[in-house]
């Protein structure tokens, strides 16, 4: 399967980001600044020059060609400008969105990085694409903390424009975590004294974040967690998956939810944590258990939702630890004896990865099935929904519409090709190593 897109991580700290600082010193177009027309300049360039001077600064909303990390070219808007330090009064760094790519690849670009040339005069504001883009479910919408608003809904253009401008630029540019230094993906909401930081440093235990490397090193030396507070629940080798409520754990809900932000884009930050289980799955050796990634999950959730957000931490994606924590959410939903089913909008990658897995359970089961299989018994045998098991069956072109009738398609070439499609299963969650009862109110 090919491959989105994503940031760069690093590890121990050597910083080998492809930012575009990093990617100008390739070659360049010829631009608009210069240090002095040379004698034999002709009239042309000079007026090309003229021309691409009168340009500048390039106005917030320009839509233009830049240089990316690839080599190539692609359309860009401009979504902000700073002005570059100890520079003339024109020369200013530009924030970028790619247009054909996701907003976790928004940067900072150097003039040079941007062919002048293909600078498209009309600014187009379609604001109607940014409501759909930042939609919510009326339930995310009701859970929000009323002093934290985020929700979209029902939002004017004015204040719609208003939150735009506010989450536009990503805030934190990079974090430290235990032993990797990670660029960060998207903003989130830190509390105001954090924003003047570029980078923050984690404690990757109890994920407490400070500014300073300093007070990092100082709260290592205090703290005592060396894992996830909460339950240890499932163990399989060096595999731990520990449950944390979010009313016994607060802060460290609240941290994990800051922290979780940085990756997730249209999720809504929940400072009412107290409605949560967090599912942290860590990598445990000699020097504690190391967070992967996480998934939330609604104490009671009216929709069926078994997921709220999922998210492995970059330096560990694409090794199937996305594909265990799906699966771990359902082997939950077994035990609570429900079905359960993500909830909305998912991300690309996330879209991706929830398919992939409903695929290959469900082709698994047709294919060692004999005999008719009705979408309610997969359903109750899998917990995935049966709204989820009906749009992945039918994208896959294996439900038929005959007298009257939905019906499962299922040619063994055929499901075995979808199989090897939707790739590699992933990391197995051992049922035998889970030790879980479903959470129930303490009076
Ligand atoms: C309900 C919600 O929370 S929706 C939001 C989902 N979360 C996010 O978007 C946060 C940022 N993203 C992530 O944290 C991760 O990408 C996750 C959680 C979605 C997936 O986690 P991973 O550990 O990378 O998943 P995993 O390794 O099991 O791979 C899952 C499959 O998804 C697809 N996939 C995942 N990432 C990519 C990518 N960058 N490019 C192409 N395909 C991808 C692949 O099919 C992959 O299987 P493969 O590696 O066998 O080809």
């Amino acid at each position: 399967m090919g491959s989105i897109d994503t940031p760069t991580i690093t590890e121990n700290g050597t910083t080998q980001s492809h930012t575009a600082a990093a990617a100008a010193d390739g070659d360049q177009k010829p631009l608009a600044s210069s240090n002095g027309a040379p004698a034999e300049m002709t009239l042309e360039l000079e007026a090309t020059k003229k021309r691409r001077a009168s340009m500048l600064p390039l106005e917030v909303g320009t839509r233009v060609m830049c240089r990316w990390r690839d080599g190539k070219y692609h359309p860009v808007k401009v979504i902000e400008r700073r002005k570059v330090h100890y520079g003339g009064p024109n020369d200013y760094e530009y924030y970028v969105h790619y247009t054909e790519f996701n907003r976790r690849l928004d940067e900072w670009v150097k003039l040079e990085q941007l062919d002048l040339d293909s600078v498209e005069t009309v600014v187009d504001e379609k604001v109607e694409d940014k409501v759909t883009s930042l939609k919510m479910t009326r339930h995310q919408k009701r859970k929000i903390d009323e002093t934290h608003v985020e929700g979209h809904e029902e939002l004017d253009a004015a204040s719609l424009r208003e939150h735009e401008e506010f989450t536009k630029v990503k805030n934190i540019a990079t974090i430290e975590l235990g032993r990797y230094e990670i660029e960060t993906w998207y903003f989130s909401p830190f509390p105001p004294e954090y924003n003047d930081s570029l980078k923050l440093y984690f404690c990757e235990f109890c994920l407490n974040f400070m500014k300073r490397k300093e007070q990092l090193q100082r709260h290592m030396r205090k703290c005592d967690l060396k894992h996830p507070p909460g339950d240890e629940i499932y163990r399989s080798g060096t595999l731990s998956m520990f449950e944390v409520d979010g009313k016994k754990n607060k802060v460290y809900g609240q941290n994990l939810c800051y922290l979780a932000k940085l990756f997730l884009d249209h999720k809504t930050l929940y400072y009412d944590v107290d409605l949560f289980l967090f599912y942290v799955l860590c990598e445990c050796d000699d020097r504690g258990c190391h967070m992967v990634g996480y998934f939330s999950k609604e104490k009671h959730s009216e929709e069926s939702y078994n997921l709220a957000c999922i998210l492995t931490l970059p330096p560990y994606q694409r090794k199937g630890y996305g594909k265990f924590l799906i699966a771990f959410s359902y082997e939950l939903s077994k035990k609570e004896g429900k079905v359960g089913t993500p909830e909305r909008p998912l991300s690309d990658l996330g879209l991706l990865s929830y398919r992939g897995y409903w695929t290959r359970v469900l082709l698994d089961i047709l294919k060692k099935h004999k005999g008719n299989i009705s979408i309610k018994e997969l359903s109750d045998m899998t917990a995935i929904k049966a709204e989820d098991i009906l749009t992945t069956l039918q994208s896959l072109e294996l439900i038929q519409y005959r007298k009257g009738q939905h019906v499962i398609c299922a040619d063994p070439k055929v499901l075995d090709r979808h199989l090897k499609a939707a790739g590699r299963g992933g990391l197995e969650v051992d049922v035998s190593k889970l030790i879980w009862t479903p959470y129930k109110e303490q009076s």
